[in-house]
């Protein structure tokens, strides 16, 4: 017994018992319906599988006409039904108009039991097919939109980044390959998601290649897939990032770590929009922005022939630097709060504040991992908490602290002060540490911070 639910329309009762008796064995639910005006009142039209539809209903009229208005009628109300015409009257005319109309099949009265069966059947699997894709399509569309807003959105005041950002906006709107540069950690793939967030292709995803993460060999594999065949491991065709990518936009980090053969490789696929499977000879067209992005010094890799100039002048259309988190000092403290609620949400934690010794602490340090390090810190430092404020001590740095400059400073207090505050600072708020540094008693050191207010 197949699960499924069938509806007959048919004015004629005789048709509608003996199809009715048929249908029982086959199928779970067989309703019947012999004046189609009944079928706005059926509450649950969209729950039937097919619909055997008859093409007359009025006496003497054997145009077709009437089922092709039902026929519109019951698209509209279920248009996931399958829709099988049936009819006494019919000829090769009415039944293509019909399928052209939506019709799933169409039937000659008086009908063979094994053919239509085998008819319904078909259109039963055909409605299954169509909400299945249906289904996949809204998956897709979920995990699309799960992709390209991770929830992960810049954070930032300072000048660079703000400068930044209103670029990245400008740039997404247009086709431009963009070169990000910058040091780990700096919020390069931030960035390169907030192009394509911004961007027409936001529809499509963002593809993210880690070039610094794949071996060599499976370089081109990654990027342009396989056919079945085409070297040892090959046991199916495969397609590559490039294609995956195809309607979105494709994100090549570390582009710097391209093998050369690999680069004219990606210069041709940039020059023609096409793509070849390892293996094969043809060509797959794609539609895809590239960003690429390096920590890496891409001018120096061309003068030393490792990297292909006409590669670089193809990518960096627009070039972003982002600069160093040592160099954005008005974005130490804002990411800190934000990483600080972020983590002690994730983590249950009460610590909601962070002591001003400590800001300070945050940024007089160097940050060589940039805004991965910071985030880090506050995440390890919330988890260890157990208050509701971070101190000096939560953050512990293994490289030293940057000494901030002292040569712009102006007044000899302005002097005095970050110089004791750089001492502080190194010695981790020991005072007798840092007054030895200073050359002055511990007292004076102490008295001095009270003065300018160095906690
Ligand atoms: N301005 C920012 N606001 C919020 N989070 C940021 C910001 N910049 C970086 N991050 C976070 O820091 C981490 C590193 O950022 P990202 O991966 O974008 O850096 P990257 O420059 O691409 O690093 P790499 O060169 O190592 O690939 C990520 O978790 C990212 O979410």
């Amino acid at each position: 017994m197949i699960q499924a639910k069938i509806l007959v329309i048919d004015d004629n009762k005789s048709v509608l018992s003996a199809l009715e008796l048929l249908l029982q064995a086959e199928y779970q639910t067989v309703a019947t319906l012999s004046n189609p005006n009944a079928i706005t009142s059926i509450t649950n039209l969209a729950s039937y599988d097919v619909i055997l539809l008859d093409m007359n209903f009025s006496a003497g009229v054997n145009t077709g006409n009437e089922g092709f208005y039902w026929l519109t009628q019951l698209k509209a109300l279920s248009p996931d039904a399958s829709i099988v015409m049936i009819t006494a009257y019919g000829d090769v005319e009415i039944a293509v108009k019909a399928l052209k109309e939506g019709a799933t099949d169409f039937i000659l009265k008086p009908w063979d039991n094994k053919k239509l069966l085998a008819t319904l059947h078909a259109a039963y699997k055909f409605r299954q097919s169509r909400l299945e894709v249906k289904a996949l399509k809204s998956a897709h569309q979920n995990l699309k939109s799960l992709i390209n807003n991770e929830g992960k959105y810049i954070i930032g005041q300072s000048k660079a980044i703000n400068k930044i950002l209103k670029l990245a906006r400008k740039v997404a709107c247009t086709n431009a390959n963009v070169l990000i540069t910058g040091e780990n950690g700096t919020g390069k793939e931030l960035i390169a998601q907030e192009i394509h967030r911004n961007s027409k292709r936001n529809q499509g995803i963002l593809v993210n290649v880690d070039m610094g993460a794949i071996a060599e060999t499976l370089f081109e594999s990654e990027l342009f897939g396989h056919v079945k065949g085409a070297f040892t491991d090959a046991h199916k065709d495969r397609p590559g990032k490039f294609e995956a990518a195809n309607g979105g936009t494709l994100f090549l980090d570390e582009i710097g770590n391209l093998p050369l053969p690999l680069q004219s490789k990606l210069l041709s696929v940039l020059q023609n929009r096409q793509v070849f499977r390892v293996g094969s000879n043809t060509g797959i067209a794609v539609d895809i922005r590239i960003i690429c992005a390096t920590n890496g010094d891409l001018e120096s890799l061309v003068s030393e022939g490792h990297f292909r100039e006409d590669l670089l002048y193809r990518i960096n259309t627009i070039h972003i630097e982002v600069p160093p988190l040592r160099d954005r000092d008005d974005d130490v403290l804002l990411l800190a709060d934000f990483f600080l609620k972020k983590y002690a949400n994730k983590y249950g934690k009460k610590v909601s504040n962070i002591a001003a010794s400590a800001k300070r602490k945050l940024l007089n340090y160097n940050w060589p991992g940039n805004v991965r390090e910071l985030q880090h810190t506050i995440e390890r430092a919330v988890i260890l908490s157990d208050g509701t404020i971070l101190n000096t001590n939560d953050f512990l740095f293994k490289t030293p602290t940057k000494a901030k400059a002292i040569g712009h400073l102006e007044t000899l207090d302005a002097m005095e002060k970050q110089m004791i505050s750089n001492a502080l600072e190194r010695h981790d708020h020991n005072f007798t540490a840092a007054a030895n540094q200073l050359g002055i008693t511990r007292q004076t050191l102490y008295n001095k911070a009270k003065r300018y207010g160095i906690q």
